[in-house]
């Protein structure tokens, strides 16, 4: 278990890490989530002794990670995987940290096998590619069979077969009753791996709860629908409150009406319905929801601005035109 209360780390006048107060629960994969120069790898440095906090403090396992009696049985960790001596079997490597922690050599042959590695302990680990690299960091984390596990980016750069081994890798480590707490910027595999978030922006927390949760509130189920009579369908979902767009194909897409209702409003108006689909966002889709007013995160699209489609005093924007017979790609109905 790790607790986080009120963590702060200032540099100079740079708050890195603002007041964050969290805990990472045994048994599930807590991804740690935020753009590049949110502060994840600040608060990971800090969890493990590596960076003092400005004030607040964190816990692993109820102490400070620095006044641990035997460090690599408390917690395994990858910062950075290619911060090892490439002249050095892997065996080596695995053999010099064992022994410099009072870890028995046996160990050692464990985590080769545990990790894939086994048939390469005794090539140069400076010869290794980045996922053999990665799986031999991950193999020096698990030495000390250590309760609490956290890894700093691990899939960056890894092929989709070595993301996949991460992955599965990471889910069995929390079956088996481990805290794992892994960072990442990719919202698309941490929805694949992480079964609690905690998500944080310019240091600060915005929101810890599973990903189910994350995406449920931020973000709003859509449905499509296929119809030889779109207009006619799009007339009466904006009626009934819905909001709709619809695209050069005639594909429909509705806001704010469940696929039930959809499809008894067409059916009690004699509409032909062809298609009717609804479409849970994605987690990537909800995040980026969730930070769509918040200008340090993206610049603004081209035509999204004041004025363009969709943007302030534009047509379908707020102040601008609402156009019932909507051309395709514009909204009607609603906001
Ligand atoms: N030693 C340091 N001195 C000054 N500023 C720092 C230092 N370390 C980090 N920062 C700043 O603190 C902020 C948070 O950085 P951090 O590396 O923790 O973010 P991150 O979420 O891990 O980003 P990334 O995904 O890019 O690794 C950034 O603005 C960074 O420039």
């Amino acid at each position: 278990m790790i607790e986080a209360i009120g963590l702060t780390k200032q540099y100079g006048d740079k708050k890195a890490v603002d007041g964050l107060t969290f805990t990472v629960r045994p048994g599930v994969v807590t991804g740690f989530l935020g753009p590049n120069g949110a502060g994840k790898s600040t608060t990971m440095r800090m969890i493990l002794g590596l960076d003092a906090p400005s004030s607040g403090s964190v816990t692993v396992n109820g102490r400070p990670y620095a006044k641990a009696v035997a460090p690599m049985r408390e917690v395994g960790a990858l910062l950075d995987a290619k911060a090892i001596h490439g002249g050095r079997s892997a065996y080596n490597h695995l053999l010099c940290l064992a022994q410099s922690n009072h870890l028995p050599a046996r160990r050692v042959d464990e985590v080769l096998e545990l990790t894939g590695l086994r048939e390469v302990a005794k090539k140069r680990s400076g010869g290794f590619s980045l996922g053999m690299g990665q799986r031999l960091g991950i193999a020096a984390a698990l030495l000390g069979d250590p309760r609490v596990l956290m890894f700093d980016e691990p899939v960056n750069g890894l092929d989709p077969d070595g993301i996949r081994w991460i992955r599965e890798f990471m889910r069995k480590l929390a079956s088996e009753g481990r805290t794992v707490f892994v960072s990442s910027h990719l919202m698309s595999e941490m929805e694949h791996t992480a079964d609690h978030l905690i998500v944080i922006g310019r240091g600060r927390l915005q929101a810890d709860c599973t990903v189910k949760e994350f995406i449920s509130r931020n973000s709003e189920q859509t449905v499509t629908v296929r119809t030889p009579d779109p207009m006619q369908l799009m007339q009466l979902l904006a009626g009934k409150g819905a909001r709709v767009t619809n695209d050069a194909s005639g594909l429909i897409t509705v806001r704010g009406a469940s696929p039930q209702q959809i499809g008894d409003l067409a059916f009690d108006n004699q509409i032909r319905v062809h298609e009717l689909a609804p479409h849970q966002a994605s987690l990537e889709e909800a995040f980026m929801e969730m930070t769509k007013d918040d200008v340090e995160y993206r610049a603004v699209s081209i035509g999204q601005g004041p004025g363009g489609p969709g943007g302030p005093g534009g047509p379908g924007g707020p102040g601008g035109p609402q156009n019932p017979y909507a051309a395709p790609g514009q909204m009607i109905g609603a906001r």
